[in-house]
């Protein structure tokens, strides 16, 4: 039997991070980065107040807390600068040229986010002077203020969250929501990413109808089908949903045909009518001893012609050191990498994390470090772990909340819930339903037949 971790490996050996195209910075998330980005200007962009109050200098305010009456010489509001202000004196003007400064004994209003007048070295926050508040809207209307110094300036410095040309992510991370709003701000307005990835999902086995489609004697509903392809949306792909195809090998051959051949293929959703062709293929069923088993049929008959004139190259068929997912196949139809994975859905969805989900993260070009940038090791650390588990997931170690046993020799994959810190199994662990009520999947090594209660168990975490 081969290993996970060994099988994982194979998988990752048939993809490769998919090309770089460039999108504009709003449709950039969930996309990886295939290069290091770095800050274009700095942010802020300029020293502004952190509070709605006073714009002060430190000089005119007694150092011992004592108050002070300043006049009030103008308005300065977060925005274009339309400065309302009647400064005309001693202006000391190492600030934004475009606005007056404060002279000594002058105070101006001045609003959050809105730039410091030259001169200015503190904000003191309204209601800590004797204005007490603004009202929204109003306008100036005192002509002094008194105030006294306050601990901290309320001054955000330009440059103080991010200087221009520093680091902000690196190549091969995820443009998650808070990456794209630290980018909108540091001035990035195009994103290189690698292009998605489009992954055909084909469910295999002619007792297998559509969702919504009556069954006849001995049929059942496609499961694996919608669940595949749900699975391969969660991990950053486009998907075309091919078949489910029968067990006749020419209807399994039609599928994988219509994935890769960009041509009149019968694809439903928005690719109908041809597309282009996928990157990786997902099948799930007919992949074990069966005498229908109509993937080892189609991958038991490769091409001898190579991979232009159709079939199956690279064919790879395992049984796995796991429970559940035992059957594996690996093989490209027409140059393109094909994931089999096993009919039963535990084991179609086991696998799927274990085996399709990090071919997904490979071609996306999680974890791929960009030209001449160093990377930051993320795979070191992953080889610490038993198995090389996908980088999109993360796994926690958590004590189990009761005993179980595990399979000798296999890796089992045991769908859990995790309450109070604990990880305990849900229901029969074969029953989709249990599946879905899972928070992760604990990974008991092939060498460990009896979890304790207490032990510490890696969980692949699904949410
Ligand atoms: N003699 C042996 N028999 C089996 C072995 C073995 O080693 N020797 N392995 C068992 C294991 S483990 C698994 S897993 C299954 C895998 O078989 P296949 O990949 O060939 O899957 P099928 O036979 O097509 O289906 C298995 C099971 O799952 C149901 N199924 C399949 N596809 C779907 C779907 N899309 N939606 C819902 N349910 C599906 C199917 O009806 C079968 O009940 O083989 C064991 N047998
Ligand atoms: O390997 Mo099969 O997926 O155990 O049920």
């Amino acid at each position: 039997m081969r290993s996970v971790t060994e099988h994982v490996e194979r998988v990752l050996a048939l993809v490769s991070p998919l090309p770089v195209v460039t999108l504009g910075l709003a449709d950039a998330d969930g996309s990886v980065l295939a290069e290091d980005m770095h800050a274009a200007v700095s942010v802020p962009p300029f020293d502004s107040a952190a509070m709605d109050g006073y714009a002060v200098r430190l000089a005119d305010l007694p150092p011992g807390g004592g108050s002070v009456t300043l006049d009030v010489t103008g308005d300065v509001a977060a925005g274009p600068s339309d400065v309302a202000s009647d400064v005309t004196s001693d202006v000391t003007s190492d600030g934004p040229g475009y606005m007056a400064g404060i002279g000594p004994g002058q105070a101006v209003r001045i609003m959050t986010g809105a730039p410091l007048p030259p001169g200015a070295d503190a904000v003191i926050p309204v209601e800590h002077t004797s204005t007490g508040g603004f009202v929204a809207g109003a306008p100036r209307a005192e002509v002094s203020v008194t105030l006294a110094r306050r601990q901290r300036p309320h001054v955000r410095r330009a440059g103080e969250d991010v200087r221009a040309g520093q680091l902000l992510a690196h190549a091969g991370t995820e443009v998650t929501a808070a990456l794209v709003g630290a980018l909108a701000a540091s001035g990035t307005v195009r994103v290189p990413v690698r292009r998605r990835p489009l992954v055909a999902v084909i469910s295999t086995g002619s007792e297998l109808v559509p969702v919504g489609g009556a069954l006849g004697p001995g049929q059942i509903t496609d499961s694996n089908g919608p669940m595949l392809a749900a699975a391969a949306r969660a991990a950053g792909a486009d998907v075309v949903r091919l078949g489910p195809a029968s067990d006749d090998p020419a209807a399994l051959r039609a599928a994988l045909d219509d994935a890769v051949l960009d041509g009149p293929a019968a694809r439903g959703g928005p690719a109908a009518g041809g597309g282009p062709p996928v990157d990786l293929i997902v099948t799930a069923g007919g992949v074990s001893a069966g005498a229908a088993d109509v993937v080892r049929e189609v991958l038991a008959a490769p091409s001898s012609a190579g991979e232009d004139d159709g079939g199956a190259t690279d064919v790879d068929v395992a049984t796995v050191a796991m429970s559940p997912g035992k059957p594996q196949a690996l093989a490209r139809w027409r140059g393109v990498p094909w994931l089999a994975l096993p009919g039963n859905p535990v084991g179609a969805y086991a696998s799927f994390e274990l085996f399709a989900r990090p071919a997904i993260d490979r071609l996306r070009g999680l974890g791929v470090a960009g030209e001449g940038s160093p990377g930051r090791g993320g795979n070191a650390e992953l080889a610490m772990l038993p198995q090389r588990y996908p980088l999109g997931r993360v796994c926690r170690s958590l004590p189990a909340a009761v005993a179980w046993s595990s399979p000798a020799g296999k890796l089992q994959v045991l769908p859990v819930r995790v309450s109070d810190g604990a990880a305990e199994p849900c229901g029969s662990h074969h029953a989709l339903s249990a599946l879905a009520t899972a928070d992760g999947l604990a990974l008991v090594p092939p060498d460990v037949e009896k979890v304790r209660a207490g032990d510490l168990v890696q969980v692949l975490m699904l949410r």
